[in-house]
């Protein structure tokens, strides 16, 4: 059970920071291409990552390109679960492989049977989108997962409202692992803070790494630590360092 951060808490000056996006920096809406942050909310990561001599990441399940539009560019973006990245004012690749066109056409067929959902196409990881239907993400998942076999590299992971089709190597303890043996976030701690499921591996590799985990809102986690809200984040983020 995780322990709900208080004011006294200290953040550690060597922290290496990894930030999930959506439910975490961002509130959820229905439009995932509406999304943005605030100036003010900008300011605090950037300052932030300042302080950090430039160990801050934001590491989200959207897309790379995606993730790069709604981020600043001085900030290291991680994206598609782990998968891709890119460094402080770089573009991000543009060239990600693309999903499976037969196992596509038959996800369309399937899923065109069932109202209000969408699918967002993210190089090789699909998302289900059931925002309009927050009951489905089971129902969806079962449906998907015998057309997945012939596969063999993808996997399926429930989120907030969404059911990823993805590689298993698209996890973002990986992601997280991966860039802490990169300047400069190698030797430092790494905290991850995340609010849904796919944020859990990321928890459980910072503490591998002798970090720890804060999740946003109440649940079971593997994280040590959690805030209540995206209003407490980000007020605990401007605690001085
Ligand atoms: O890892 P994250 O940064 O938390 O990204 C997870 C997914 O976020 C987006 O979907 C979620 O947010 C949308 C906008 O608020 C919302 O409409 C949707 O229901 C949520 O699941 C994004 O579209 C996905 O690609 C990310 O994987």
């Amino acid at each position: 059970m995780a322990t709900t951060l208080n004011k006294d808490f200290a953040f550690p000056s060597n922290a290496a920071l990894f930030l999930d996006f959506d439910g975490t920096l961002v509130g959820f809406q229905d439009n995932p291409y509406s999304v943005h942050l605030a100036n003010s909310e900008i300011s605090c990561l950037l300052n932030l990552n300042d302080k950090l001599d430039g160990a801050l990441a934001i590491i989200s399940g959207r897309d790379i390109v995606d993730l790069s539009k709604r981020v600043p560019i001085a900030l290291w973006r991680i994206g598609n679960h782990g998968l891709y990245s890119a460094a402080p004012d770089t573009p991000p690749p543009n060239d990600l492989p693309k999903f499976s066109s037969d196992i596509r056409r038959k996800i369309d067929t399937v899923m065109s049977q069932v109202p209000e959902i969408w699918i967002e196409d993210k190089g090789p990881v699909l998302a289900i989108h059931h925002r309009k239907k927050p009951a489905l993400g089971l129902a969806i998942s079962q449906a998907i997962s015998p057309l997945l076999a012939p596969l063999k590299t993808h996997i399926i992971q429930v989120g907030n409202c969404v059911v990823e089709i993805k590689p298993a190597s698209a996890n973002k303890g990986i992601g997280l692992r991966k860039q802490m043996t990169r300047d400069p976030f190698l030797g430092r701690i790494p905290i991850m803070i995340g609010d849904d499921t796919t944020d859990e591996e990321g928890f459980i590799a910072a503490k591998k790494l002798g970090g720890f985990g804060i999740k946003i809102g109440h649940g079971p986690t593997q994280a040590k630590y959690n805030l209540l809200n995206i209003q407490d984040l980000y007020s605990f983020l401007r605690l001085p360092t």
